[in-house]
């Protein structure tokens, strides 16, 4: 990390609006590199108390690794990159295993395509292996920044430092925190209004600008010490799994789709990823906004339709008839599954516990689930005769990509028993209307 940092500065990387770093690390003016364990690992803390909009982190384009600066320093590279020039794939969300499998697939043919231009560049036999290509995929997807001169984005060093929080995230725990970002503010105002001027009002976290520099911005006051953290992008769990490999316990921008009759897509003109169930178990606007139209006679949707798009209720019985269809087709959603909310809670204690076991064999004698991880033990080559009391590190690793696929499918169905609980309580709400 020392050298890393050293690099950078001497390339101009630095986290101070008037690029006095030292040239032995880039940092230490705004921000520190610290570890969070429960927050992404390794990241930035703040060095000292930062404001809302403050620029944190300046990395110069001739930092920036982009495709055209490879071809650009190595025109070997550029030669094979223009007589094959492979592309990679776009991929569609639609449901989770279908996402995985696609996406493997996708990385597996992009391997392949890639496979002749890496040999052309002489790689060495332990680059060329599947497993390399992985690691090499996994970190482009995680790390790449947007910039609009090239659509494959950009590496962007120590910028790539900064762990994910939502960006609806940080806005609501800003309100939360009113009171202690006015002092934080208070502090800092004489200072910032010389120094930042309007930049101050800034809501986005960064992006590439005209003094050609990557230019990356507190997007919330922060206090000394606190983890510095970056919106990426609004995504879903899924993409966040999919692109980044983690997920968010609590993810303001979670959509969780069901399957609609088809029928269904037929009658209104929304498309079809706006209609989901948010977090809090409610129908997404776009959601309600079709079933309303869907539960009206076909014949009266005309003359109903300002009504709908402008997303008023047209009636109790109307509105009624929607609640109780879409809390049955949670209940049935819920119940084609092969498993329940309470199975995944309890794999997701026993994975939790064989990850920080000194000895798993006790563990999974003590638990009930020793025959389905008979299974993955299996998948991996060994059994349950295996006598080291430790697990081989390969085997955590999966482990830990187990638990994230169960955590993935227990928040999904928690969303449904959401929804379930919004349906009743409004069907209760609205009998009540009703009979009055
Ligand atoms: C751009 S890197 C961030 C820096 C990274 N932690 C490191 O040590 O280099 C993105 C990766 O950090 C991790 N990460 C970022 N934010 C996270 C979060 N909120 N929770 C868990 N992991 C996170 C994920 O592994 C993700 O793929």
């Amino acid at each position: 990390m020392e050298a890393l940092l050293r690099w950078a500065a001497e390339l101009g990387v630095s986290d101070s609006p008037s690029s006095t770093s030292s040239s032995s690390s880039c940092l230490g003016h705004s921000l520190v590199v610290a570890d969070f364990p429960d927050a992404g690992g390794r990241g930035f803390a703040a060095a000292r108390d930062l404001r809302r909009g403050e620029l944190v982190l300046r990395v110069p384009r001739a930092a920036l690794l982009t495709s055209d600066r490879v071809m650009a320093d190595d025109p070997e590279i550029a030669s094979c990159i223009a007589a094959r020039h492979p592309r990679l794939s776009s991929v569609q969300v639609d449901d989770a295993i279908w996402i995985a499998q696609k996406s493997l697939s996708a990385i597996r043919s992009e391997w392949e395509d890639a496979t002749p231009l890496m040999q052309g560049l002489k790689f060495k036999p332990k680059l060329l292996i599947f497993k390399t290509w992985l690691w090499a995929f996994a970190t482009v997807s995680s790390r790449t920044l947007h910039v609009a001169w090239d659509d494959a984005g950009c590496l962007c060093p120590v910028g790539d430092l900064f762990n994910y929080a939502a960006p609806d995230d940080d806005i609501s725990s800003e309100e939360e925190n009113r009171e202690e970002v006015t002092k934080c503010q208070q502090k800092n105002e004489m200072l910032e209004e010389v120094k930042f001027g309007r930049s101050s009002e800034r809501l986005s976290d960064g992006g590439y600008e005209d003094s050609e520099a990557y230019c990356l911005y507190a997007r919330k006051c922060y206090t000394k010490g606190e983890q510095v953290l970056l919106g990426y992008g609004t995504y879903t769990n899924l993409e966040l799994l999919e692109h980044y490999g983690f997920l968010l316990a609590e993810n303001p921008n979670e959509k969780t789709y069901i399957q609609l009759d088809l029928d269904l897509y037929s009658v209104g003109t929304w498309p079809t990823d706006s209609l989901y169930i948010h977090p809090s178990g409610n129908p997404s606007f776009a959601l309600l906004c079709l079933l309303r139209l869907w539960m009206t006679p076909a014949n009266h949707r005309k003359a109903f339709s300002h009504q709908i798009y402008s997303g008023s209720m047209l009636s109790v019985e109307n509105e009624l008839e929607i609640m109780k269809w879409l809390g049955s087709k949670c209940v049935e959603t819920l119940q084609k599954l092969p498993t329940t909310v309470e199975s995944d809670e309890s794999l997701l204690s026993f994975l939790q516990k064989l990850q920080n076991s000194t000895n798993w064999r006790v563990d999974v004698d003590q638990s009930s689930l020793g025959e389905e991880f008979g299974v993955f033990l299996r998948f991996h080559g060994l059994d349950l005769n295996y006598t080291e009391s430790h697990l081989p590190v390969r085997l955590l690793r999966s482990l830990e990509r187990w638990e994230l696929a169960v955590r993935w499918r227990c928040t999904y169905k928690r969303t449904l028993v959401k929804c379930i609980f919004h349906c009743k309580r409004l069907i209760h709400e609205l009998s009540l209307q009703q009979n009055q």
